[in-house]
């Protein structure tokens, strides 16, 4: 087909969209995957869980790895207060010139900034780049494998610390199982799984969500 997946999605967004009403790209995106073509995001489901977490957290530096088409980005993005952003990093730089067209439609750019990158590359620049301390929420949905060393990546950057929260897409599908295991056997971590749905279907799924205790 002449056209991508997420340059048919990002169609659906200028088409059903309003330029600056975040809802109104989400509830685009949904639409179309839930009635046209199904796509990997978290979707409204997961995403409403997503939403809960953002505001009991209430953070001022998120990073979220793999981007995608920016659906997440923008749920979260939509939440944070003036002087928070989520940094959220994408390697594939077809996705990420989608994404940030998602998100300059939604009117959150200045909540958000995209780094196309591998997460393994611009972790260990966080702090120097970025000026960050630690995060106060992490959310996983990129490559499922990489969820456990991209952890422990962030743990040896200092870039979790006390009460910083990781919240976690896909754990049942497709599945995290190294992960799972690691922050729920962890003394480090406090873990609580939210039981949910894979995006658009009836499938379990659900989001882990680990807080981390400190050393
Ligand atoms: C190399 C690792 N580092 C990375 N650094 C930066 N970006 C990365 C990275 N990995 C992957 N990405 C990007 O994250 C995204 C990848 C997400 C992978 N997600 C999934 O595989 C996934 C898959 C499903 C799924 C579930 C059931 C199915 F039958 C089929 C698919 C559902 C989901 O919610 C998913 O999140 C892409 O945009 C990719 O380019
Ligand atoms: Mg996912």
């Amino acid at each position: 087909t002449r056209t991508s997946r997420p340059q048919r999605i990002l169609k659906a967004v200028q088409r059903k969209a309003t330029v600056g009403d975040p809802q109104s790209v989400i509830t685009a995106i949904d639409h179309f995957c839930r009635h046209r073509e199904w796509a990997m995001n978290v979707g409204d489901e997961k995403g409403s869980i997503l939403d809960s977490v953002v505001n009991e957290v209430s953070p001022v530096t998120v990073l979220e790895l793999g981007t995608y088409c920016g659906y997440s980005t923008v749920r979260i993005a939509r939440l944070l207060p003036p002087g928070a952003c989520v940094i959220t990093l994408e390697f594939n730089p077809d996705y990420a010139a989608i994404a940030r067209q998602v998100i300059k439609w939604s009117g959150l750019e200045d909540k958000v900034q995209l780094v196309e990158g591998a997460s393994g590359d611009c972790i260990p620049w966080m702090k120097e780049h970025f000026g960050v301390q630690a995060f106060d929420l992490v959310f996983l949905d990129h490559w499922k494998e990489r969820y456990l060393p991209d952890t422990k990546l962030l743990e040896e950057c200092g870039l979790i610390q006390k009460g910083t929260v990781l919240l976690a897409d896909n754990v049942i599908c497709p599945g995290t199982p190294d992960y799972l295991e690691y922050v729920r056997n962890s003394p480090r971590y406090n873990s609580h799984y939210y039981r949910s749905h894979l995006e658009y279907t009836k499938a379990e799924d659900g989001l882990e969500k680990s807080v981390f205790l400190g050393y």
